[in-house]
């Protein structure tokens, strides 16, 4: 049987304030680190270990993983930044307050621009788009640089990073820890647990906690589960849920 453990970063500040946060490259909180020193913790305490860490070009997913590293004693492993990784696109709604945006539009369509499988946010105009000229994605084909993401979109970049490089490297016997995003990792475990588009609609992912998935040897996946106390989980994934709220 083989494991991989996914982590969504812990708290960033456009959580706490309540923003679209897409490519945008906010950092963690205080509350946000300690989220991720925790999920350590608790990684550590039920006797996992990693060969091997991948994360995305965003500094809320990268400082979250190394907090997981710190606590486990694992700064030393190798650890991989792909931009498959980042975030879905928030196109133009990026920074705007979700409750602000709610009470503006409605909170049905902010739950379409958040969760629908296939209708994108508005997109940004090419021009006011700064990740075509930021250095981490130098090596990117412009066209690769999205201006929004629904999230079939994402799921059409991060799906090429689990075939290509995730799944083959959990076969050959790596212990893998993979450090994302809400979304992003919405697109991966849409994939694995054959999620149809409508009800991926209703998943949540909580900042801050690991999700173990077992596979086997022919890398099905037969199990998931969160680590830590169900109830404050179950807790978090409806916070996250209300961001959309209007208040
Ligand atoms: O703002 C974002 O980029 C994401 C994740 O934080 O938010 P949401 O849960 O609204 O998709």
């Amino acid at each position: 049987m083989h494991k991989l453990v996914l982590i969504r970063h812990g708290q960033s500040q456009w959580n706490l304030d309540n923003r679209f946060s897409g490519w945008a490259d906010v950092d963690l909180t205080e509350q946000g680190m300690a989220e991720a020193r925790e999920a350590g913790r608790l990684l550590r305490e039920g006797g996992y270990m990693f060969d091997v860490a991948h994360t995305s070009v965003l500094k809320r997913a990268v400082r979250t993983l190394w907090g997981v590293q710190d606590a486990m004693d694992l700064m030393w492993i190798p650890v991989l930044t792909d931009w498959r990784l980042n975030e879905r696109h928030y196109g133009g709604l990026t920074g705007l307050n979700k409750a602000e945006t709610a009470a503006k539009y409605g909170e049905a369509q902010v739950k379409v621009w958040r969760r629908s499988y296939d209708i994108p946010p508005p997109p940004l105009e090419r021009a006011a788009n700064e990740s075509v000229h930021d250095p981490r994605y130098a090596a990117l084909d412009p066209k690769q640089i999205p201006d929004t993401e629904c999230l079939k979109d994402t799921v059409a970049r991060v799906l090429p990073y689990w075939h290509e490089v995730l799944a083959p490297a959990i076969k050959s016997g790596q212990r893998v820890l993979v450090a994302a995003h809400g979304n992003s990792l919405r697109a991966l475990v849409k994939y694995l647990d054959g999620i149809s588009d409508e009800a991926i609609v209703e998943l949540n992912i909580p900042n801050g906690v690991p999700l173990v998935y077992e596979f086997d040897d022919r890398m099905q996946p037969l199990n998931h589960y969160y680590l830590g106390d169900a109830e404050a989980i179950a807790a978090k994934m409806a916070a996250v849920a209300n961001q959309g709220k209007a208040k």
